[in-house]
């Protein structure tokens, strides 16, 4: 295994010859909670996307070592769109796809997994109801259960809290907090609140004015009240 679960040099990301972001050198070490913070369409989803691979570098090098499974990935758009009435279990267990294939039913081995991620994700309650007639908040607790059933080291969640109200954020937020601390998950999140940034975490890899950089979240912090346009 790598140190770091990517590893970048000189990275562009972007769209067609526009750079959103140029001169990424970015080292993220296993086990981190690390949120991405910047002003909204400052390139924070398409970082994320290239850190996954999902889109290629404009130019530039980046390696990744995500582990044995693939990274999870929840991204920004929160509502499924399901043509038939999935349940919040049916959700959870597309995350075991990986390993048990598109199967009608989740074999026997894998249920206790299924089990225990819905009890993890305090959704063991509502598990039969369908997505649609859930509140936000239980919406976006089901998506990241999903990725979490895939056992993955390592999950990227693009702004898990919007929408939510205060109540529901912070139950998000201490869920993260916990998979890192007690799962030794690694847990990248694109996330704006200011507030929130000391508790989740004490360096933060700041994304604006066309960079990228990991500087401490008291910085992060201090640039976003008093712009200096040096970071
Ligand atoms: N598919 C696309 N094609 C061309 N430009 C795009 C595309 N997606 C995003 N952009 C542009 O790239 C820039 C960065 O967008 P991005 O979504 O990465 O920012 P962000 O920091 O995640 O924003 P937000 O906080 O609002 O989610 C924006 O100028 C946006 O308009």
């Amino acid at each position: 295994m790598q140190d770091h679960i990517v590893s970048s040099n000189n990275l562009s990301v972007g769209y067609g010859r526009d750079a959103v972001l140029s001169g990424v050198d970015l080292q993220i070490p296993h086990g981190i909670l690390l949120p991405f913070v910047g002003p909204n369409g400052a390139g924070k989803s398409t970082l994320f996307n290239t850190l996954l691979g999902l889109q290629e570098p404009l130019a530039g090098s980046i390696s990744r070592d995500f582990g044995d499974s693939p990274p999870g990935y929840v991204p920004q758009q929160k509502q499924l769109d399901p043509l038939y009435p999935v349940s919040v279990r049916q959700i959870v267990a597309m995350g075991l796809y990986p390993e048990i294939g598109l199967a009608l039913r989740v074999p026997q081995c894998f249920q206790k997994r299924l089990d225990q991620t819905l009890a993890t994700f305090q959704l063991d309650q509502h598990q039969h109801k369908r997505f649609a007639e859930l509140s936000g908040g239980m919406k976006q607790k089901t998506l990241i259960a999903r990725a979490f059933a895939a056992n993955s080291d390592v999950i990227f969640l693009d702004e898990p809290t919007a929408g939510l109200d205060a109540a529901a954020e912070t139950a998000v937020l201490n869920l993260l907090i916990a998979m890192n601390k007690h799962a030794g998950k690694t847990i990248l999140i694109a996330h704006h609140r200011l507030e929130d940034l000391s508790r989740l975490a004490a360096d933060v890899c700041y994304v604006n004015h066309g960079h990228a950089h990991i500087v401490s979240a008291d910085q992060a912090i201090q640039e976003q009240l008093h712009p200096s346009e040096t970071l």
